[in-house]
């Protein structure tokens, strides 16, 4: 008799999980048509959970970047701060190539090119594109207490105009790399026009490539999903580079030119 009412005790627990895991399913469905484990917009290192705290523990970011993370996340349009974990690829990568120049297309208040530009020797160069001068002008005194304003160059204008630019001026085949973080309807031209400003062995790498999870979701068709689908697609088929995409931050893909 004991033992019915520990097996009836746990069937009624187990119906309850299921209960639960069924609830939890669906509100992650309805909140964002796609069951995803982490808040949209941010990265694994900035939800708050044990795991991220130990990933942050573990990812020393410079203290003036750090700060202008702060500030940028603070922002209204702090949603569009690129993660801790970006950052700290970003000036891996180009520690590693031993990058001499590269290309930030989507600047805000500069995480993302100070990370590049952290990664860089004395005379490195980020041109650093965006349409908006006020998030540079939020930036700019974090770059320059950090040491790295002298590295970064600002182009205000649409960055595939000041990508033809540097392509009329010769600098063609001489980037090592370009970081993809503007416009998502212009991502495709990005890559398309970006290759020829990558010499052999330059990296092009590309944020939201997941888009937190809409390219995979079949009932998401805005221009900006599309958009990303296709950079995916014409990165994974062209066999002038080799790809990675990743569930990194909100995904990130990089194409490395033969
Ligand atoms: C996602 S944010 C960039 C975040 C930044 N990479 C970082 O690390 O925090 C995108 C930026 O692209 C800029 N932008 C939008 N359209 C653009 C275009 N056509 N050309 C250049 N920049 C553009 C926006 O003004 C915005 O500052």
């Amino acid at each position: 008799m004991a033992n019915w009412k520990v097996v009836g005790g746990l069937a009624g627990l187990s119906l309850i999980g299921v209960g639960a895991a069924a609830c939890f399913y669906c509100i992650g469905y309805k909140q964002g048509k796609r069951s995803i484990s982490r808040p949209v917009g941010k990265s694994y290192a900035q939800a708050d959970t044990s795991l991220t705290r130990y990933i942050n523990e573990h990812n020393h970011e410079d203290p003036v970047l750090a700060e202008l993370r702060q500030v940028s996340l603070q922002h209204s349009a702090g949603r569009m701060t690129s993660s801790l974990e970006t950052g700290r690829l970003l000036t891996v990568l180009c520690t590693s190539l031993g990058a001499t120049k590269v290309i930030d297309v989507g600047l805000f208040t500069g995480c993302s090119s100070y990370s590049m530009a952290k990664g860089m020797k004395d005379g490195g160069r980020v041109i650093a594109c965006d349409i908006n001068s006020n998030y540079a002008d939020i930036g700019r005194p974090f770059w320059v207490q950090g040491g790295v304003a002298e590295k970064i160059e600002v182009r205000l204008k649409p960055a595939l105009d000041t990508i033809q630019e540097l392509l009329d001026a010769g600098e063609g085949e001489t980037f090592d790399m370009m970081f993809i973080d503007a416009f998502k309807k212009d991502y495709p031209n990005y890559f398309k026009k970006g290759m020829s400003l990558l010499r052999s062995g330059g990296m092009i790498v590309v944020d939201n490539a997941l888009w937190h999870g809409a390219v995979a979701d079949p009932a998401s068709n805005n221009e900006d999903t599309n958009a990303i689908r296709e950079i995916n697609r014409l990165m994974s088929e062209d066999e002038r580079v080799e790809f990675v995409l990743m569930n990194i931050a909100d995904g990130l893909g990089i194409a490395v030119k033969k």
